[in-house]
Parts: structure tokens; C-alpha cells; sequence
């Protein structure tokens, strides 16, 4: 699964407040992921969104996010956010997640043991944009800080692979290094609670993918090319 990128991106997940948008796109992160599942301690109104969406700095993705949401309630938010990305964490199939004309992201649980297949995957949902694997069970809610067993993750997957469930400053550093997947996604190891973002956990969280990437530059013989680089 090893890539070509460079640079592992970033997606922080579960935004409730200004301050903490606004931080994050400061520090550099890729995409801002706001939540409108049912019974999540982070879901958002719509309202509430379009607010925190003002605070998006340009080049920042907005992602959406969904578990099995009614449709009218789903066209509703992309029609008053106008996210950049779709994110589906239910039973969402291809032809509902791509109604919207949108790029999105399919989320697979691994909370549950087992194989993936790859081609199903793909077979079941074609036109996804990404896969995340997530440590939540399936039916679950994301968000749950639980990690899974990283072997488990398809090693050729024609899609990028993008990576969450209890990731944290103590092993992002690890799976960046042994797996190198196209992205992170992080909710509650940056939070002091559910929804609240912790500046100095988003701080260092951002840091640690940071370094792992310069190490795998250096395994691969790249060298950034700016004096702000990996040295
Ligand atoms: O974050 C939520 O509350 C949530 C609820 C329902 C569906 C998805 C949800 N979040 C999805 C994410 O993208 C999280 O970043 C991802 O599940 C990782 O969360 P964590 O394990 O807490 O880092």
C-alpha cells in the first residue's frame, strides 16, 4: 500500500466550535469533518455548520458527514453547506452516495475481526472517491477512539486509503511509518471532550505525522525541496 505521496494528508473530524476550525486550518490540516449522524455527541445542525464553514480557510476541504441519514436531510445540508466531500459511515450504497454529485468518501468498520475485500469494495462501491478504514463496528458510530489491527488493511487497493479509529499522538507516528496510507483522520484524541478540540493535541497530532512523513522521505530518497523541509 506503500504510495508515491509525499505527504500524508489530514483530516480532523467532530468540529462544534470557531476557534478550533479556524486553529486547525492554521496548523495546516487538509480537511475539516463535521458531523450530522444521529446520536453523535459532535452532530451539528445545519445552521451550526454553515457558521463554522465561514471559518474555512481557502484550500481547506469541508467534509460532510453521514450515517444513514434520511435523503431529504442529506440534500439538505449539501445544498446550505456546500461541502467539497461526502462521508457515508452506514449502509449507504454506490447510487445514494453518488446522488449528490459529489465526491465521497465510503467509511468500511473494522471493529469487527475478518477479512476486507478489496474487490467487493470496490464492486460495492464504484464510484467512491476513498476508502476509510475505521475502527468502529459496523451499525456503530465513528468516533469511537478504538484502533484496529492495521495488518488488516488491504495492501492493493486501486483507491487512496485513508485511515481512523483511535488515532493519537502516540501511534500515528507508527502507522504512517509502517503503512503509509494516503490519509489520517482523527476525532477524539485531539478533544478534551466530544466535540471540544484540544489546540495542543491537534498541535502535536499534526507534528507527529510531520515527522513520520520526513522519515519516510528519507527512506525513499526524496528530500523536500523548501528550507522549511524535513532537513
Ligand atoms: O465523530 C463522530 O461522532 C461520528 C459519528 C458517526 C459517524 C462518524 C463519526 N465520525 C467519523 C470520523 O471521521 C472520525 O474521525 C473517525 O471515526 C475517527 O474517530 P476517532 O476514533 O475518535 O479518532
Amino acid at each position: 500500500m506503500k504510495t508515491t505521496s509525499v505527504r500524508t494528508r489530514i483530516k480532523f473530524c467532530g468540529f462544534t466550535r470557531a476557534g478550533d476550525v479556524r486553529l486547525a486550518c492554521e496548523l495546516g490540516v487538509d480537511a475539516i469533518g463535521l458531523v450530522f449522524a444521529e446520536g453523535s455527541p459532535r452532530k451539528l445542525q445545519v445552521e451550526e455548520a454553515r457558521a463554522l464553514r465561514q471559518g474555512v480557510m481557502p484550500l481547506v476541504s469541508v467534509v460532510a458527514l453521514f450515517m444513514d441519514n434520511p435523503p431529504e436531510q442529506a440534500r439538505e445540508v449539501v445544498r446550505i453547506l456546500r461541502p467539497n466531500v461526502l462521508q457515508f459511515h452506514g449502509n449507504e450504497d454506490d447510487s445514494f452516495c453518488r446522488s449528490f454529485g459529489l465526491p465521497y468518501i465510503k467509511a468500511i468498520p473494522m471493529g469487527e475481526g475478518g477479512g476486507i475485500d478489496p474487490l467487493a469494495m470496490h464492486a460495492r462501491w464504484p464510484h467512491a472517491s476513498a476508502f476509510l478504514f475505521d475502527g468502529h463496528i459496523a451499525g456503530g458510530q465513528g468516533g469511537s477512539g478504538r484502533t484496529f489491527d492495521w495488518a488488516r488493511l488491504p495492501a492493493d487497493s486501486t483507491k487512496p486509503v485513508m485511515v481512523a479509529g483511535g488515532l493519537s499522538i502516540d501511534n500515528v507516528h507508527g502507522l504512517v511509518t509502517t503503512r503509509a496510507p494516503w490519509a489520517v483522520d482523527v476525532a477524539s484524541a485531539i478533544e478534551s471532550a466530544p466535540g471540544i478540540k484540544d489546540g495542543d493535541k491537534m498541535r502535536k497530532f499534526v507534528a507527529e505525522v510531520h515527522r513520520a512523513d520526513c522519515e519516510n522521505e528519507h527512506e525513499s530518497g526524496y528530500r523536500w525541496p523548501t528550507p522549511g523541509g524535513c532537513g
